[in-house]
Formats: C-alpha cells, sequence, structure tokens
C-alpha cells in the first residue's frame, strides 16, 4: 500500500502525553474482572525459570480460531510481539483494545486458513492482557509488582509448551512470530524440534545484539525513573499516578526504531504540527507529535510493569546460550523454515535474518521491500501472506 494511501495528512489530534492525566489507568492492559473478549485462560501451575526461582502458578491467556482436528495434527501457533496480544483476528472491542494485528493473513480463506488450521494465540507470560504478569495477583492477593521474576524468552516458551500439553497438541503444525513474538518461535523450533513442524519468524534474530539491547536501555531507564514507577510497585497507586511519562517517553523511542529514517522524512519532513510553530515558538514539529500519538495511545492499553519484563525478556534472547552457539542451536531446528525480513528494518536487519536462514538447515530467506522499517511485519500483510501460503500449502 503507498504511503498516501496510508494516511498521510491524517488530521492529528490535538493532545499529547499526559494531556487527560486524569483519565489514565495506573496500569493499562486487561485486569482481572474486566470483559474477557474471546479470551480463554489457561491455568499452568507453577514454572521453574532459567534464571533461577520460579513462579507458583502460571495463567496464559489465549485465543484460538479454527478446529482443532481429531488427530490434533493441525495446530498453529501464533506468537505477538512487544506490545500485541492473542487477539489476531478481529476488531476492537470488549477486552480488547486493538483490532487484531494479523487479520488480513489470518482467518478463512486466507494465507493461514482457519477453515483448515486450528490457530492459537496465547497472551506472553509477563504481558497484561490476562496472562501471569507484574499487575497480576500474587498468591498473597497483592499485585506482583517488583516482585515479579525476571523471565526469559525460554520461560515465555516454556509456559507456552504447557499450554500445548494442556490443548493435547503434541507437535505444532507450525509455529509463527514477528519481531519478539519471532524470538519465540524460533525459540519453540530450537527448544522442542519434535514439535513443530514448520516455522514462520518474520522480522526477528536468533539473539539480540547490542544494538538491540541498547535501544532497549533508554527505555528501561525512562520507565524507571518516572517517579509514578514506585520502584514497580504502582500498581495499588490512584489513576493517573502510574509510570506513565516514562512509558510514554519509552514507547517513542521504541516507535522510532520501528520506522525507517526514509519513512518519516518523506511523510513529516520538517513540517510543523498544523497550528504549532517549533521554530522558536515552543511547539512541535510533526514527527514529535506524531510519536507523541503513539505513546498517549500505548500508555492507555498497556502496564509498565510488563513493559519492562518483556523489554528484559528480549535483552535475554539467545538461541546458542548454553547450546554451543548460535550456529550450533540452530542446526538443531527440524521444521520446514521460511524467514522473513523487512528490507528497511533498522532494528532487525536483515543480516539477522539471513544469520537465521544461515544456520537453520533448509530454511528459505524472504526480503520484503517496504518503506515502514520494522513495522513492515506489521504493515506489509500481503507480502508475509504469499509467504505464508508457501509455506502452508498441502
Ligand atoms: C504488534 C502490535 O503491537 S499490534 C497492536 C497494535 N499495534 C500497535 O499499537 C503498535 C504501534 N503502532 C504501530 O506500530 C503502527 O501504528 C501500526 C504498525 C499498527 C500501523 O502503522 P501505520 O498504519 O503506518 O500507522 P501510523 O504509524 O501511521 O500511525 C497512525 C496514527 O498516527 C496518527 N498521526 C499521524 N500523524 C500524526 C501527527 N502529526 N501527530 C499526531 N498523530 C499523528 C494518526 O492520526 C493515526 O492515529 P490512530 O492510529 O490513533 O488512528
Ligand atoms: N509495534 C510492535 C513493534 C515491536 O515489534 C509492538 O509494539 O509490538
Amino acid at each position: 500500500m503507498s504511503a498516501a494511501a496510508r494516511g498521510q495528512g491524517q488530521q492529528p489530534p490535538a493532545a499529547g502525553p499526559g494531556t487527560r492525566e486524569q483519565q489514565l489507568p495506573v496500569s493499562g492492559g486487561w485486569r482481572e474482572g474486566d470483559p474477557v473478549g474471546d479470551r480463554l485462560f489457561a491455568d499452568l501451575g507453577p514454572l521453574a525459570l532459567e534464571g533461577g526461582g520460579s513462579l507458583p502458578a502460571v495463567r496464559l491467556a489465549y485465543e484460538t480460531w479454527g478446529r482443532l482436528s481429531a488427530a490434533r495434527d493441525n495446530a498453529v501457533l501464533i506468537c505477538h510481539a512487544l506490545t500485541a496480544d492473542s487477539h489476531v483476528v478481529g476488531g476492537a472491542g470488549p477486552g480488547h483494545p486493538t483490532p487484531g494485528w494479523w487479520s488480513e493473513l489470518v482467518g478463512p480463506g486466507l494465507a493461514i486458513d482457519t477453515d483448515r488450521w486450528f490457530v492459537v494465540a496465547p497472551n506472553v507470560l509477563g504481558g497484561c492482557q490476562g496472562s501471569t504478569g507484574p499487575s497480576s495477583t500474587a498468591p498473597d492477593g497483592r499485585p506482583w509488582g517488583s516482585r515479579f521474576p525476571y523471565v526469559t524468552i525460554r520461560d515465555q516458551v516454556a509456559a507456552e509448551a504447557a499450554l500445548a500439553d494442556v490443548l493435547g497438541v503434541r507437535r505444532w503444525a507450525a509455529v509463527v512470530g514477528g519481531s519478539m513474538g519471532g524470538m519465540r518461535a524460533v525459540e519453540h523450533a530450537v527448544t522442542h524440534p519434535e514439535r513443530v513442524e514448520r516455522l514462520l519468524a518474520v522480522a526477528t534474530t536468533a539473539r539480540a545484539t547490542a544494538d538491540q539491547i541498547a535501544w532497549c536501555a533508554p527505555q528501561l531507564a525512562a520507565v524507571r525513573s518516572d517517579p509514578g514507577w514506585s520502584g514497580g510497585d504502582y500498581h495499588d497507586a490512584a489513576p493517573g499516578q502510574g509510570p506513565h511519562r516514562g512509558l510514554g517517553l519509552a514507547r517513542m523511542v521504541a516507535h522510532t526504531t520501528y520506522r525507517s529514517a526514509a519513512e518519516l522524512d518523506a511523510r513529516f519532513g520538517r513540517s510543523a504540527q498544523p497550528g504549532e510553530q517549533p521554530l522558536g515558538g515552543g511547539g512541535r514539529f510533526a514527527v514529535e507529535s506524531y510519536l507523541q500519538h503513539h505513546a498517549d495511545k500505548l500508555v492507555r492499553r498497556f502496564d509498565a510493569g510488563s513493559y519492562v519484563v518483556l523489554t528484559e525478556a528480549m535483552n535475554s534472547h539467545d538461541v546458542g546460550r548454553g547450546r554451543g552457539g548460535t550456529q550450533a542451536a540452530l542446526s538443531r531446528v527440524t521444521a520446514r523454515t521460511r524467514v522473513v525480513a523487512v528490507d528497511t528494518d533498522r532494528l532487525y536487519p536483515v543480516s539477522l535474518s539471513e544469520e537465521l536462514a544461515d544456520g537453520v538447515p533448509g530454511a528459505e530467506l524472504d526480503v520484503v521491500a517496504s518503506p515502514y522499517g520494522h513495522d513492515g511485519f506489521l504493515i506489509e500483510s500481503e507480502a508475509i501472506a504469499k509467504v505464508a501460503g508457501e509455506l502452508f500449502a498441502p
């Protein structure tokens, strides 16, 4: 889709982050008692964690589409990205803050055809959409907050493997994911090669690089330096008192890395936000307003504690840890594998997808041309659907 067709020159909202602070929740995300939407819940019991310690009781919220076959051989696991959730398909509505993020890819007659496949999308461990995370209730009846343990991508995959056991899925027909979801998808295929028949890894990596960890550093610092953070124990605070400013700043940094420099320049250039004077007038450039808009939207729907936990989980990601390195780990994968990169992705550059595709036996790499950078994995659904269609062909 062209940039023009995709909303260049749309009328931006007037407000920036924090201007309607009294309306902000303490912590964004789904909370016990909210409408469940299409969520289902699986209670998986205790989980021993890679970094030591354990969670006494893990719950994963998830959604499904299609029907599990009698042979239980048509289940597809879709793993969501950092601030997405299980709502892969469908509109926004009660219990769902955002519309389905891959609605053009998953559904009846689509590339991942729910007339044929039983699609399962869990909310990630550590998140804030009904799975156990820092905003959920600990055994003592209080929010976990700062007591929520450090979890790794491998811990998240262990929880999702336990979900597969509960669903009676011995082997996934496919595991699919983009960005952080791609990290989990690859980790599934490395940890449990016998349980993954196909792998689709989009805009992702086999290991978090120094550059990716570096981009996360100011984001973590922004959240933790917000006075509303209170060491991570803010979930009982009054409405509007959460670490919204810090989370918004983190999103502004992150969102910049999700788009390409060329796209931002082509779209916004040096334009002033309409009605504002950035040159000595205290106003904003349009691109600043755009970032603040994305920050404002995130703080209304996402928990800062989950943002920290999930960011640290991404930083932990390294399929080669304790397995003799990246290439040795990837060589374990037996799944039929397609790797997709976006040519302008500056956060998960093509070279990381090349490393992934080189390491997985028989893997094929597709590079999608897109001006949108990393967010191309959400936007370029037609190109990704083409690859998925080939991988999922009978
Ligand atoms: C993986 C997931 O997280 S899925 C869940 C939803 N995803 C997200 O929230 C992730 C963050 N968002 C994004 O990454 C992107 O919006 C995507 C990938 C979902 C979609 O990308 P695009 O369609 O290119 O949207 P784009 O980045 O142009 O943002 C459009 C918004 O910016 C606003 N905007 C555009 N210019 C300006 C401006 N100068 N000032 C303020 N706001 C502006 C638009 O009004 C529009 O607002 P709306 O989303 O509230 O309707
Ligand atoms: N927009 C995506 C980008 C990170 O993959 C998200 O927030 O999850």
